[in-house]
């Protein structure tokens, strides 16, 4: 049977509409496609509380995880991801990409233009549907 992985990825809207989409590097699943930053929750831990330590240590980003998205899952080669999106706002200064290695800030119109990962798909088309804060 597949790995079935808990997956929490984090939309960040800034002040003018745009959401933070995220790079993943060469040589590691899906290469190369844009996903939210977020990650894998851990035993034990919280949605909320795996947002929060993802964030800190992919971009060294302090979030507030605000209302939930949507929940997904996708099956891939290497396991079956359970995706939950969160909105959430940037609450400290400047990101560091850590472990990303490209950041864009897009329009929420444009979302859809990017390489997405395939468990993205229902999430990207929800937020370009949703009216802005
Ligand atoms: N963070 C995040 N992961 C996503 C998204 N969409 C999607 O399919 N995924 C997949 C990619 C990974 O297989 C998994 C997230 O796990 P991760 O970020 O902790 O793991 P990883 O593969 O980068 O690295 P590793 O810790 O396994 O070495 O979920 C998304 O929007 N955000």
């Amino acid at each position: 049977m597949k790995k079935y992985i808990r997956v929490v990825g984090a939309v960040i809207v800034n002040d003018k509409d745009e959401i933070l989409c995220a790079q993943r590097p060469e040589g590691k699943n899906l290469a190369l496609k844009w996903e939210f930053p977020g990650g894998k929750i851990e035993a034990g831990e919280t949605p909320d509380a795996a947002l929060k330590r993802e964030l800190m240590e992919e971009m060294q980003c302090d979030i507030l995880v605000q209302d939930k998205i949507v929940t997904t899952v996708h099956e891939y080669d290497f396991g079956v991801v359970e995706l939950t999106t969160y909105y959430a706002e940037q609450l400290s200064g400047d990101i560091r990409l850590l472990e990303h290695i490209d950041m864009k800030w897009l329009p929420r119109a444009a979302i859809d233009s990017l390489d997405w990962a395939p468990a993205d798909i229902p999430a990207i088309k929800k937020i370009k549907n949703d009216q802005p804060k």
